[in-house]
């Protein structure tokens, strides 16, 4: 059985197929805002597919997504209440964003529990998951690309720069200065986050990174033990053998 898996988050929506193994068969994505039927018919011709699971965070494309796949093959949306392996130590689970829970199902059969999974996307989220495995709660913060991109439209003279390595931590340059604060700045608040994290609990759980800022952030924070790009989907692959086989 070939399974549709949709990580609709606020940038980029991504796409896979998981055929009954543990791989993931090639990965694609669509920018979330240019997500239509017809952006949808063009990218998905020709993919066959006998189901569809989609976790989303943006409601709008959510609701475009559903119509459209649903017109193709059964569908689910991933919720707390899906099959996800994993009680949900939360107040009110239902508010916890889907793509978060799929990573938390994802870090626990890829990486083993208790961790905290860190996702660099639009915003960065931390979840923490203890050994039982439990989803506990985490961290919301802006994102590296929301936080640069919201420095140069609410300043007249600062522009808008490549999010690289600095190549110093004293900028050369308005833009060497604005990619230290970025980077440098970003790794710092990772770290202490993590240091929090792991006060509160008393323990020393270890970490694993995704979302498109990963891998530039996580090669300075020693505190981060994998990177691993494709969790959310893998995620959402465990829960979708779940649903469907
Ligand atoms: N080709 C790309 N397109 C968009 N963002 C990218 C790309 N490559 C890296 N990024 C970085 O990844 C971040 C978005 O990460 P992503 O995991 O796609 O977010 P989300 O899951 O919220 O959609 C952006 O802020 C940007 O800094
Ligand atoms: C925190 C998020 C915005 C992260 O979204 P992303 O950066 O992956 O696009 C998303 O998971 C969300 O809207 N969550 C709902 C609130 C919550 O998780 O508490
Ligand atoms: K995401």
């Amino acid at each position: 059985m070939k399974i549709l898996l949709v990580d609709n988050s606020n940038t980029r929506t991504k796409f896979t197929l998981a055929e009954g193994s543990k791989e993931l068969s090639g990965t694609f994505w669509i920018p979330t805002r240019e997500i239509s039927p017809e952006s949808l018919s063009e990218k998905l011709a020709g993919l066959d597919f006998d189901a569809a699971l989609i976790c989303s965070v943006v409601p709008e494309k959510r609701a475009i997504l559903e119509a459209f796949l649903s017109s193709l093959a059964p569908i689910h949306l991933l919720t707390h209440e899906s099959p996800l392996g994993l009680a949900l130590d939360y107040p009110k689970p239902a508010s916890i964003g889907a793509d978060r829970l799929a990573n938390a199902v994802g870090v626990v059969a890829r990486h083993g529990s208790p961790a905290v999974v860190i996702d660099f996307g639009t915003a960065v989220t931390f979840d923490v998951i203890s050994a039982a495995p439990a989803y506990c709660g985490g961290v919301i913060a802006p994102g590296l690309g929301a936080m640069t991109e919201y420095l140069g439209r609410r300043t007249a003279l600062l522009p808008t720069f490549e999010l690289a390595e600095p190549p110093a931590a004293i900028g050369k340059s308005t833009a060497g200065a604005m990619q230290s604060g970025a980077v440098i700045g970003y790794r710092g608040l990772v770290k202490e986050i993590l240091a929090e994290i792991r006060r509160e609990l008393g323990e020393d759980i270890h970490a694993v990174a995704t979302g498109g800022d990963a891998a530039l952030i996580a090669r300075g924070v020693q505190e981060i033990e994998h990177v691993d790009p494709d969790l959310t989907l893998h995620g959402l692959r465990i829960v979708a053998e779940e649903v469907f086989l």
